[in-house]
């Protein structure tokens, strides 16, 4: 856990070893710990250097043991940084790799600390619903004084050298606690402002909050007393549901790099194809940022538009975008996807449109070319159908914009084939993503949970919500954005165009149909009544709310959408009532909640944390709250199902407020824990 050798005649060389990120769990704490106890009485021994096995110092305490009492075992973290800080030799850090959170704590509690130049160096534990902040790389750490040199050589060895150049001098200015913090001029005013702004952003998350206390302590008060208070608060986050609901983030995070499907198929026994290079066609927003997000990862693109107009444009902006790297060409010719390995369709989300398109890929490409669709909710497996290879076409659901945000759902039709699976998961790990592969179904995950959630706000405005207060209320929770002001942004005719093609809406709709109802189920018209007057959201300057101009971002509240929801509500026999927060959390986070039961159920998601994933990182559901999945499970399944009961006695026209058949189960055998679902799920499969 913690190796010891002696170097140079008069160095301790101590170096962690608990891959894969030398976490410091209890062995490894108290390896150190009687490492230091050893270097510091062997009179032979005047420095020590500490370094990581494999060009990794350490990632912090970890994660693994929080919340469990084995972690109490062994010497605790500040005891083994108080050893090390008191010791009468000097210590020398060897940063290699990276020093996160406790361990840059513990290269802290060293005299001295020597960083590789690509070494990163950060407190990242806000992540985790802990304190402080942001990561940095070496050269900006060597300017904030977090290192003391930089180099681009063997770090052990330079450190090494550096320990052997400091022996027998004195240590006092070196210890960390010895050092005052630097005074600020207006103290208060600078902490008072600081907190403002990081409340503002931090959108309920407590982490960020006391965090600015601790920093505030550290600056305010003598070392010691700074310490005690940070232990104070640190106990407070560690007790609250927040740091578990981040640190399940965490692990969910990487949980879907450990794909299956139903067929058995595994990411630890599927080879993926190569790819080097990639077709993107259709180069409107989304197959723009695709193209950049292919280009960043090393890809060779062609990125292809029919229309020339269109086609300028793209080249213009995505090579903004991309500053002059990536090697990506522009075509306005199919025929330029002939011998690519990938091509990812990104074209209008037009069924008949994409099935042309398909059908006359399969015939330009050239043979084992994988076949992406970047449809949101289109059956894969209809467009499998007209390819001649139908096991090489899958899904690819990038969210926007595509170069910047995290998610990639995966989606396998019943044919595609487990090396086209596994050949799309790694590059959305190429591309730095998120990548959960998920089952064909309309809406795959994420938008087939957004669907009753976007229900329920609407059947919300019909009984007397406005969108201010929805939004508020979900917004309080922690969503960067209310369902109303989201819609505005991605544009509300985007809706509108999969209802006019499902035939709830539109010429399609047989006539005599009652304006509220479809198919005997309650429906809202008031997304269609939107679209038909123009109202499309930012893009068209008006929307739920009302923009400056088309395109505007800054939304206010518009009188005309309040005198229409009255209308609408006389047109249509509806009382106002009013409407409180809780109910409006309640109808709208159920309602995904539910939903997301339904896919376990239907094997759709392999598991609560790739659910969860996706609504985390594709969805804007706050970290803090850990994903649908992991907020039922905190709030109680029990309640869940209770609120679901009673919602669903009110509106039993609401199929999606009707329990699902494996929530009642779960809270039927007792409500296990989230890790144990999977157990219950029809035809259960372990992902793990
Ligand atoms: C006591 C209070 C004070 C101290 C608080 C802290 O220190 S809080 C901690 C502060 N530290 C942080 O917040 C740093 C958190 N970690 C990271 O940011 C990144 O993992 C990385 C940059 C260290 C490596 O990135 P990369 O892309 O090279 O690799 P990767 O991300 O794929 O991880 C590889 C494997 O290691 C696992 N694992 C990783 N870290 C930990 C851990 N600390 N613990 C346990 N496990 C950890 C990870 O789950 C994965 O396991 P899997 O799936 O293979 O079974």
């Amino acid at each position: 856990m913690a190796q010891y050798t002696t170097v140079n005649g008069s160095v301790a060389l101590i170096t962690i070893q608990n891959p894969p990120v030398n976490a410091l769990r209890a062995a490894v704490r108290e390896g150190l710990f009687n490492a230091i106890q050893k270097a510091s009485s062997d009179p032979l021994v005047r420095s020590v250097v500490l370094s990581g096995q494999n060009g990794t110092f350490c990632g912090g305490a970890d994660i693994k043991e929080f919340g469990n009492v084995s972690s109490m075992s062994g010497p605790l973290l500040v005891e083994v940084f108080a050893l090390m800080e008191t010791s009468m030799k000097p210590v020398v850090a060897a940063i290699e790799g990276f020093a996160l959170g406790g361990g840059l704590e513990l290269a802290l509690a060293c005299h001295y600390r020597i960083g590789h130049s690509k070494a990163r160096v950060g407190l990242p534990e806000v992540n985790l619903g802990l304190f402080p902040g942001r990561q940095v790389i070496a050269g900006e750490a060597l300017k904030l004084g977090l290192l003391d040199r930089v180099t681009d050589h063997n770090t052990v060895d330079t450190a090494l050298a550096f320990a052997k150049s400091v022996e027998g001098k004195p240590l006092d200015n070196r210890r960390l606690g010895n050092r005052p913090c630097p005074p600020l001029e207006n103290m208060d005013a600078f902490f008072e402002e600081a907190m403002k702004r990081v409340r503002s952003r931090a959108r309920g998350a407590s982490a960020p909050v006391v965090c600015v206390q601790a920093v505030r302590g550290a600056a305010t008060l003598p070392f010691h007393k700074g310490m005690e208070l940070e232990k104070v608060l640190l106990g407070t986050l560690f007790n609250s549901g927040q740091a578990q609901a981040s640190q399940y983030c965490f692990f969910a995070e990487r949980a879907g790099a450990r794909w299956s499907m139903p067929s058995g198929a595994r990411w630890d026994t599927c080879r993926a194809l190569s790819i080097s290079t990639a077709a993107v066609i259709g180069l409107g927003t989304m197959g723009r940022g695709i193209t950049v997000a292919l280009a960043r990862a090393g890809l060779s693109v062609v990125a292809v538009e029919t229309q020339e107009h269109q086609l300028a444009e793209a080249q213009r902006v995505v090579s903004h975008m991309l500053k002059g790297g990536g090697q990506v060409s522009y075509s306005s010719d199919l025929q330029a996807a002939a011998e690519v390995d990938l091509v990812v369709e990104a074209v209008f989300e037009d069924m008949a449109l994409k099935e042309k398109l398909f059908k006359l890929l399969s015939s330009i490409c050239k043979p084992g070319t994988l076949l992406a669709t970047n449809t949101s909710t289109l059956d894969i497996d209809r467009l499998a159908s007209c390819t001649r290879d139908p096991q090489l076409v899958v899904g690819m659901h990038f969210f926007a914009p595509a170069h910047m945000m995290r998610l990639l759902e995966v989606v396998y039709g019943p044919r595609s084939s487990p090396e086209a699976v596994a050949t799309a998961m790694q590059l959305g790990k190429r591309m730095g993503k998120v990548s959960v592969a998920v089952g064909n179904c309309p809406g795959f995950v994420g938008n087939r949970m957004l669907k009753p959630y976007l229900e329920q706000a609407y059947f919300l405005l019909e009984e007397g919500a406005t969108p201010e207060l929805v939004d508020a209320a979900l917004e309080e929770f922690g969503f960067p954005m209310g369902v109303f002001r989201m819609t505005d942004l991605s544009g509300l005719d985007v809706g509108w165009r999969i209802r006019k093609e499902e035939g709830l809406t539109g010429p399609d709709v047989p006539a005599g149909q009652p304006t509220r109802s479809r198919h005997g189920h309650r429906y809202s018209p008031l997304g269609d009544l939107m679209c038909e007057r123009g109202r499309y959201g930012q893009k068209s300057g008006r929307g739920w709310y009302l923009y400056d101009k088309p395109g505007g971002r800054v939304a206010r509240s518009d009188p005309w959408l309040r005198n229409f929801l009255e209308e609408y509500r006389v047109r249509n026999a509806l009382v106002a009532r009013p409407i409180h927060r809780q109910e409006v959390l309640e109808r709208c986070l159920y309602a995904i909640i539910n939903e997301g039961f339904r896919i376990l159920d239907d094997g759709i998601a392999a598991s609560p944390q790739n659910i969860d994933a996706i609504y985390v990182f594709g969805y804007g559901w706050p970290k803090h709250r850990g994903g649908p999945m992991f907020y039922a499970g905190q709030v109680g399944l029990a309640r869940v199902l209770e609120g679901l009961e009673r919602y669903h006695l009110a509106h039993p026209d609401v199929p999606h407020l009707e329990p699902s058949s494996l929530l009642r189960r779960l809270v039927a055998s007792g409500s296990p824990p989230i890790h144990k679902w999977n157990q219950m799920v029809k035809g259960h499969r372990s992902q793990l």
